[in-house]
């Protein structure tokens, strides 16, 4: 009863929970490199001879959220939070295809990869999507479904692009990003290239591997994601405020159908001058926070915190993705790993 009540005093003073959670689905066929992915994303190193993922795999990582050097009078509006966003790496090997749905649960974004040699790969994520929409649980959901109805954001890497650069195919610039950013474009997601986010920290050249060796993370990509699913989950009233999600081509991409996904074609190809971005997900506007699933567990329940952030930011011309204070960039967050094999 004390702690109780001693949490909601500091729940009070801060204005808002002190950290939380999301959790990210990582799908995508076997040997793909989802795997060596999480690796980077979460230590920032490459993984040299990874071990092939056994049903699944969590990995976490650290980051904060929140509005440093707001003018902000109050505690609330300064606070950095920390989050966790755990990274669900499930195994793409067919032994585990009727058991997997079992991971995925509370699901608050997906992570799709294929592997830029394999065409397959990519034709085979509308699977991926399709078996993800219909057997997972989301937090969070959005009001239509994307690919194969699946209803939280997702972003689609498109990796080994250093084989590809290798094996001489005509290739984008060997930016995993750009390569996915000219799938997306394909398929009418990206509405103009003012939208688009820098993504030179990404891998602008060969694969991960090459990226982990130069200890190159992208922190203008993937971690944008992040920080995305964090604002949808738990700062939604920012959101709704923000019209910069009306501006989206919500129609086209509402009425995507799992096919979408399937679409084979040579655009990753196409357009290597163009940067990256691959966030369909923000085609989508947020539901209330009432709407949403359970969330998962976490310390503290969902509390939305609108002013904590709009102290710093003019809300209303948001572009799809808050500029973050320089404070919260990732790589001044410490991050921690727990691999847990369920
Ligand atoms: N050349 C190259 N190889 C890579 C890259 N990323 C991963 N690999 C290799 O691809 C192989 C498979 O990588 P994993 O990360 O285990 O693939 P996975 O998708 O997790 O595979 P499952 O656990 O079977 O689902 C490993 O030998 C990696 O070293 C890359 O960018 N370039």
């Amino acid at each position: 009863m004390f702690w109780r009540e001693r949490e909601r005093e500091i729940k009070e003073q801060t204005g808002g929970p002190p950290c939380g959670q999301v959790r990210v689905l990582v799908v995508g066929d076997s040997g793909v490199g989802k795997t060596s992915l999480v690796h980077l994303i979460v230590k920032g190193s490459a993984i040299a001879r990874p071990n092939q993922t056994i049903g699944c795999t969590v990995s976490v990582k650290h980051t904060t959220y929140g509005s440093s050097g707001s003018s902000s009078s109050s505690i609330k509006g300064d606070a950095e939070r920390d989050f966790f966003v755990e990274l669900w790496d499930v195994s793409g090997h067919e032994r585990y295809k009727d058991c997997r749905s079992l991971f995925y649960t509370q699901i608050n974004g997906v992570i799709f990869v294929h592997d830029l040699s394999q065409r397959k790969t990519k034709t085979n994520l509308s699977k991926w999507a399709a078996e993800v929409a219909a057997t997972g649980t989301f937090s969070a959901p959005l009001g239509s479904g994307g690919p194969g109805g699946l209803p939280v954001p997702y972003i689609v890497i498109a990796n080994k692009a250093d084989i590809v650069a290798n094996e001489g195919t005509r290739g984008s610039s060997g930016n995993l990003v750009d390569a996915a950013r000219q799938w997306v474009e394909k398929q009418g997601l990206l509405p103009s290239s003012e939208d688009i986010p820098l993504v030179e920290a990404f891998p602008s050249s060969g694969g991960l591997v090459a990226a982990a060796k130069e200890a190159r993370v992208d922190k203008e990509a993937v971690i944008k994601f992040f920080r995305q699913l964090i604002r949808r989950r738990y700062f939604s009233d920012e959101l709704s405020s923000s019209n910069s999600w009306s501006t989206l081509p919500i129609q086209r991409s509402i009425h995507r159908s799992a096919d979408n996904l399937l679409d084979d074609d040579d655009q990753f190809h196409k357009n290597p001058s163009i940067s990256s971005d691959f966030y369909m997900s923000n085609a989508f506007p947020p539901l209330p926070a009432q709407r949403n699933l359970t969330p998962p567990p976490t310390l503290y329940p969902q509390q939305p915190m609108s002013s904590s952030i709009s102290e710093g930011h003019n809300m209303s011309n948001l572009p799809r993705f808050i500029t973050m204070n320089t404070s919260l960039e990732m790589g001044n967050a410490k991050s921690r790993r727990a691999d847990i094999n369920v």
